[in-house]
């Protein structure tokens, strides 16, 4: 498996299935500015609720899921070309599997929260300050250590660390932009980085006063 950033902008995720597992995937890819699409007989109440909060970014079909659906959507749905991935979240594992089945025909990435084999991606664990972002994998074998691991490296980096990342990212852009001698540019970059975070929030403090 390929860790990659994948640009979101104006894209669609379609999720069929509507539980619990479900709506931690929703929550996360409307974190990511995404659109999202849901098909499911029943839905839990906390996605009832997110329909209602973002009755923009949320487009919801009551229904099973029938390789019809797709056949159908296709056809009506405008943006079925703007789907970036789909996720088979019922829980039903023969259900899951003929979706992953049945959308690879159609050149969709696709993930499933039971099928481990057949699949095109997992979801990572992920600590994000500003434009850091740090995840975590265990290519799916122990997701209960990936939220641990996560929550062990949240504690290492502050909130105040995307601040930090503007300000090397500012200084770096001044240096590459105004020297020309690639031997002292790729030094002053080596230097800049030896201001460490710790250092950075001492030098604003001191600033500040
Ligand atoms: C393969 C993968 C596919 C995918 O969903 O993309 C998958 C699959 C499965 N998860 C299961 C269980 C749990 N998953 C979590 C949590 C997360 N699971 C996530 C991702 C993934 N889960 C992908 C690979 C991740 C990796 O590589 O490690 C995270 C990272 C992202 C997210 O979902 O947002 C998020 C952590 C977020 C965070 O906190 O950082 C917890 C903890 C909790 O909920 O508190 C539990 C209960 C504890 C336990 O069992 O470990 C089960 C068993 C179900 C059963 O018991 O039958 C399966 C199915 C199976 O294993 O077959
Ligand atoms: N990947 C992960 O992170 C995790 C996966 N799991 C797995 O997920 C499964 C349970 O998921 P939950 O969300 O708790 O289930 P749930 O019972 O809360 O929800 C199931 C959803 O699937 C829908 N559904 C069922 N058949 C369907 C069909 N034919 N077409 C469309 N929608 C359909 C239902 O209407 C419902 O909305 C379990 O099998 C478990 O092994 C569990 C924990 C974490």
């Amino acid at each position: 498996m390929l860790p990659i950033m994948i640009n979101t902008k104006n894209k669609y995720a379609l999720i069929i299935g509507a539980g619990n597992v479900a709506y931690r995937k929703i929550c996360k890819v409307l974190d990511h500015n995404m659109k999202v699409i849901v098909i499911a007989p029943s839905v839990c109440k906390k996605i009832e609720e997110l329909l209602v909060k973002y009755s923009d970014a949320i487009k919801i079909y009551h229904e099973n899921y029938t390789k019809d659906f797709i056949v159908k959507m296709e056809k009506e749905f405008e943006f079925f070309n703007d789907i970036s991935f789909v996720i088979a979240a019922t829980n039903n594992e023969c259900v899951n599997s003929k979706i992953v089945y049945d959308f690879k025909k159609y050149k969709i990435l696709t993930s499933s929260i039971t099928e481990a084999k057949e699949i095109d991606f997992k979801f990572v664990g992920e600590i994000s300050r500003g434009d850091l972002t740090i995840t975590v994998s265990t290519n799916g074998k122990f997701p209960g250590l990936t939220k641990k691991i996560r929550k062990e490296i949240e504690t290492d980096f502050p909130k105040e660390y995307s601040e930090y990342l503007n300000y090397l990212s500012k200084e770096r852009y001044k240096i590459i932009n105004r020297e020309n001698d690639e031997d002292i540019k790729k030094k002053r970059i080596e230097e800049l980085l030896k201001i460490s975070y710790e250092k950075y929030i001492l030098l604003t403090q001191e600033g500040n006063k």
